[in-house]
């Protein structure tokens, strides 16, 4: 049998730091959702006893640095699976971007290999899979919008946004999520408020929403990659109505409830960076399952 499951991309519409844990994590407080710019993972029951993974795009590790190929690992480690599996990745999410790409799909992997297996996991199952992979890919297990707090696994649902459209857009740079958290600055920091952030989304107020966007980690990124501050003065002219830097970086993403502005923004955007996506918010992911 082979099994699919979409992993969708997420951006942080809040994101604040409060301070370095003991665990040499930082606390965080942050408000995410899924948006429609997914990867496509695939897993196939083999009789042998391994696990072979394929992506679409030669740049993605293949071996055991690949979250989805570490998320199989530990599920068939802690059920005893002796079949392996076949995981095949279609890569859309842009990689080192800030929008959980390697996240998603090792969620995607984990409900995928639920399936399979039959192994009835519960959420509590599929969690403590998914901390041992890395913070965000709790949230990518659910998707929708959320509050994630903790080091990123502690999460707490939001009703979904009002609709609206999502401008992508990706200057030509990696950034390195752990020395982004490294430089951040508990003296320097300034601190988007996470509770009105939470209000905007219960009210479902999108004006309020693109005013309470905030990234506590933005000013630490835009000082290594420049392009990020003239990206969203550029946004801001052509007319986006909200614009932020996602996580860690270096995506900026800017929201608009318009299609003629979205379209605007797009085209604009589009003569002056390489990597731009137009996308829809997706919901929560409990419906996108679908078996082969
Ligand atoms: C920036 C965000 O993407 C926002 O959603 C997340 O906080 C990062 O989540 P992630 O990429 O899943 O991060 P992980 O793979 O768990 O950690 C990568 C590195 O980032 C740093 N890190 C991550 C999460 C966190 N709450 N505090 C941290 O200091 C740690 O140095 C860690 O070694
Ligand atoms: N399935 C995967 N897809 C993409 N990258 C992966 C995957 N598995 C492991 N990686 C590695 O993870 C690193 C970060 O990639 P990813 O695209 O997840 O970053 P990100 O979008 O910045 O994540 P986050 O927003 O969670 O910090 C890359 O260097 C890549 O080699």
């Amino acid at each position: 049998m082979k099994v699919l499951e979409k992993a969708p991309a997420k951006i942080n519409l809040s994101l604040d730091v409060l301070g370095l844990r003991p665990d040499g994590y930082h606390e965080v407080r942050m408000v995410m959702t899924t948006i429609d710019l997914s990867d496509r993972v695939e897993c196939e029951s083999i009789p042998q006893d391994i696990i072979l993974l394929h992506a679409s795009e030669s740049y993605i590790p293949e071996d055991g640095r690949n979250f989805a190929y570490q998320a199989a690992d530990l599920i068939r480690e802690k059920y005893g699976i002796k079949e392996g599996v076949r995981i095949f990745i279609q890569k859309k999410i842009p990689v080192a971007a800030g929008l959980a790409g390697g996240s998603s799909d090792a969620a995607a992997t984990i409900r995928a290999l639920n399936r399979l297996w039959s192994l009835e996991m519960t959420n509590e199952d599929m969690q403590e899979i998914a901390v041992q992979i890395g913070s965000d890919v709790a949230f990518c297990l659910h998707g929708g919008t959320a509050l994630a707090t903790g080091r990123g696994e502690i999460i707490d649902p939001l009703p979904d946004l009002p609709p609206c459209w999502v401008v992508l857009v990706k200057p030509d740079v990696s950034v390195s999520t752990a020395q982004v958290y490294r430089d951040w600055d508990d003296q320097e920091a300034v601190h988007p408020n996470v509770n009105a952030m939470i209000s905007a989304v219960q009210n479902h107020d999108f004006q309020e929403i693109c005013r309470q966007l905030g990234n506590t980690l933005e000013p630490v990124t835009v000082k290594k990659v420049a392009d990020i501050a003239r990206i969203k003065e550029h946004m801001r002219q052509i007319g986006a109505e909200g614009i932020l830097m996602s996580g860690s970086g270096p995506t900026v993403f800017g929201l608009t409830q318009k299609e003629s502005r979205m379209q605007r923004l797009f085209n604009g955007m589009k003569g002056y960076c390489r990597e731009v996506h137009a996308v829809r918010l997706s919901k929560s992911l409990d419906h996108l399952s679908k078996y082969e």
